[in-house]
């Protein structure tokens, strides 16, 4: 049975071509989305065409065209369009889409162009030949229903993992900056499971969750009979990582006390447990995380310059939400898929005016904040698809994000297409593509576009 993949955001329309495509013998997939097509493309590795209207809330059809070149997908796009975009349909052909149809679709010339484009790829067999894997194999290891983590498909997302990628594998110790709920912890535990330290113990310490005069034992452990208190003898935080990875999370937090004693560690890999009269060797990676200045703590006094240098052989900066362009939208599946497994619901997406109020927000707690956000939606949704009254966020002046939703690469169409589904009214524009009118103003003059 070949597998189809639906992209349409009418969703009468894609409601009634599935149930149609069911009964003549498809397996269908549907997508409101660029971004959910994504989605489904990564988790079901038997999707043998994709059928896919051009014009969709966040990307066009050629968007989802040009990515799945990138990542190696040979399966046929099918463009579906209406009379007055056919010049769309042809610019989509002659970036390899295999066929366009124009709207209102006719049921038999469907049909028979899909089983056209089936047969030119050799897929009408039933038996599915098609490569449906990512150019990252990092990017999906699992089933969707086992996948705790994604990793993203836009600029920012590629951008970051390459530089985990690249520094995995060295012994080098790495320093994560960025805002709260970014992805930190989870990227010096990709790190790690890309190291050869990977299988070995992972350690994570919330140094601002350690009290001070607890501090020095919880990192190098302590003697029985050390302090009051100390009734055994305790492996610390360095010794329960030998042999692979310390995450020290919120490392500004340590006090200097420590830091004399954390400096000593990474430059002798040695440790010595508070009261004892010995030292231990120890074997460690050390990744640490902040969202604090710390080259700032480092001109105030509070932060050693000399551990600043030895933590920080390599730096990786997390991006905010709203740098992450469209994978917002993929991120956002994701924790709906998630909340719909946890809370045994079966909620299918965001409606229109729900995606334009998740572009607009600034999501200043980010994938934290979207996850709690989504998964809130999810319990108290009461239609099928989530409503913005279900999101309860609120744009005020400090949370509008004025990015584009998209990559830098793909802005200059999403400008020109925004101009001309508004009959080039800027503000009616600037509205579709979720930024202000000086904005647009802006991009206009980067682009070198009249107006
Ligand atoms: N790549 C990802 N895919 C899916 N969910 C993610 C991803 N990264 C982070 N999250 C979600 O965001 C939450 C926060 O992530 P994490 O704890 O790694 O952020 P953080 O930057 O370390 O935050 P903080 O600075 O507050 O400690 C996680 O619990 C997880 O639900």
């Amino acid at each position: 049975m070949s597998s189809i993949l639906i992209v349409e955001d009418d969703i009468t329309f894609s409601t009634m071509l599935r149930t149609w495509l069911i009964k003549k013998g498809f397996k269908v997939n549907s997508a409101s989305t660029v971004a959910a097509a994504v989605k489904t493309l990564l988790d079901n590795d038997g999707v043998d065409m994709v059928l896919s209207d051009l014009r969709l809330p966040d990307h066009d059809g050629l968007f989802l065209l040009e990515w799945m070149q990138k990542r190696g997908f040979s399966i046929p796009f099918v463009v579906m369009t209406n009379y007055a975009e056919v010049q769309n349909a042809v610019q989509a052909m002659k970036s390899g889409a295999s066929d366009y149809i124009a709207k209102p679709v006719h049921p038999d010339v469907l049909l028979q162009k899909i089983k056209d484009a089936l047969k030119a790829s050799g897929s009408d067999t039933g038996k599915v030949s098609v490569e449906v894997k990512p150019a990252d194999s990092t990017s999906v290891k699992s089933s969707a229903k086992e996948k705790k983590f994604l990793d993203g498909t836009g600029t920012a997302s590629r951008r970051l993992y390459d530089y985990v990628a690249l520094v995995a594998p060295t012994p080098m110790s790495v320093l994560i900056l960025g805002s709260s709920g970014t992805g930190k912890e989870h990227v010096a535990h990709r790190i790690h499971d890309c190291s050869r330290r990977t299988g070995r113990p992972f350690v994570a310490i919330d140094c601002g969750a350690v009290p001070r005069d607890m501090a020095a034992s919880e990192f190098f452990g302590h003697v029985k009979g050390a302090f009051t208190g100390a009734i055994s003898d305790k492996r610390g935080a360095f010794v329960e990582a030998d042999g692979g990875t310390l995450f020290l999370d919120e490392v500004g937090n340590l006090s200097y006390d420590v830091q004399v004693q954390m400096l000593r560690a990474l430059q002798e890999h040695r440790i010595r447990p508070v009261g004892a009269d010995y030292e231990v060797e120890v074997d460690f990676r050390l990744i640490c995380a902040t969202n604090e200045n710390l080259a700032e703590a480092v001109d105030n006094g509070t932060f050693r310059e000399d551990l600043y240098h030895r933590i920080n052989e390599f730096t990786i900066r997390m991006p905010d939400l709203k740098e992450r362009g469209s994978d917002l939208f993929l991120f956002a599946d994701f924790f709906l898929e998630q909340a719909n497994r946890e809370l045994e619901r079966n909620i299918l997406g965001f409606d229109a005016k729900a995606s334009e109020l998740m572009a607009k927000y600034s999501w200043p707690g980010n994938l934290r904040e979207l996850r709690n956000v989504v998964k809130r939606a999810v319990l108290v949704s009461t239609a099928d698809r989530i409503r913005p009254e279900d999101l309860n966020i609120q744009i005020t002046s400090s949370t509008l994000s004025v990015r584009p939703l998209y990559d830098e690469e793909s802005e200059l169409s999403h400008i020109r297409e925004a101009l001309s589904t508004a009959g080039g009214n800027k503000s009616k524009a600037a509205r579709l593509l979720g930024i202000d009118r000086k904005t647009l103003y802006n991009k206009l003059d980067k682009y070198g576009i009249n107006h």
